[in-house]
């Protein structure tokens, strides 16, 4: 038997151009074990990738903010003070940095992100008191609260699939994966992973971006 599966989107299952690798689309529908796509991204990115994918809706969105499996839908944050910190850092003069038509907040219901190309020791203060923290994935700095993140999102999915945590295998590549690396029983950082997450990673592979985790894949196929 496979063991299930814990994926990263971004910098895991994508190229270097940011496109999510196509042969997912023919090897997870496949896999022989649940498959949980856990991601810092707003929850209609995650859910629309599965349904493409046509595999079961194993959703960790924003973090660990929103988490689905089977109907059940947890909603573990209300983002309130994340939107404070945004109202703030705009009234002070700084920008989201995603244009006109927001796109990447415009379904975030439990955090904000903010483009990496915008200061961000401002934010980070206001998050700070606020209670909360920036986390910099590489794509984005995320807005949230501390104690949600896709490791505590893993262990409720985990309990709903009636699995147990140990058993998942994680692939990812940055800070806010630290976490699920923290519960999953076996995890991998891609090459292309920031410091914090190859510290934290089991092992940390010679291949990068999606050529990694598809190497990964294969490797735990052969083991079954
Ligand atoms: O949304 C981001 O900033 C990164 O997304 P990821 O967690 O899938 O890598
Ligand atoms: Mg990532």
């Amino acid at each position: 038997m496979a063991p299930p599966l814990v994926l990263d989107i971004d910098g895991t299952m994508t190229r270097p151009d940011d496109s999510v690798d196509p042969r997912f689309f023919d090897v997870l529908p496949e896999w022989d074990a649940p498959v949980v796509v856990a991601t810092g991204k707003a929850f209609p990115y995650p859910v629309a990738l599965c349904h493409f994918m046509y595999v079961e809706q194993n959703v960790i969105a924003e973090n660990g903010g929103l988490v689905l499996s089977g109907e059940q839908v947890s909603k573990n944050a209300d983002g309130e003070a994340a939107r404070r910190v945004a109202e703030e850092y705009v009234a002070a003069g700084y920008d989201l940095g995603w244009g006109p038509t927001d796109m990447v907040n415009r379904w975030r219901e439990t955090e904000v992100a903010v483009a990496r190309d915008q200061p961000l020791g401002p934010l980070a203060e206001l998050a700070a008191e606020h209670g909360l923290e920036v986390v910099d994935t590489g794509f984005a700095y995320h807005v949230k609260s501390p104690g949600i993140e896709k490791g505590v999102g893993l262990e409720s999915v985990a309990q709903l699939l009636d699995r147990d945590p140990e058993e998942f295998v994680a692939v990812g590549d940055s800070e806010n994966d630290v976490s699920t690396f923290g519960v999953a029983g076996e995890s991998y950082a891609v090459a292309n992973a920031d410091e914090k997450a190859k510290r934290a990673a089991d092992v940390v592979l010679d291949e990068s971006y999606s050529e990694a985790t598809l190497s990964v894949l294969d490797e735990l196929r052969s083991r079954a």
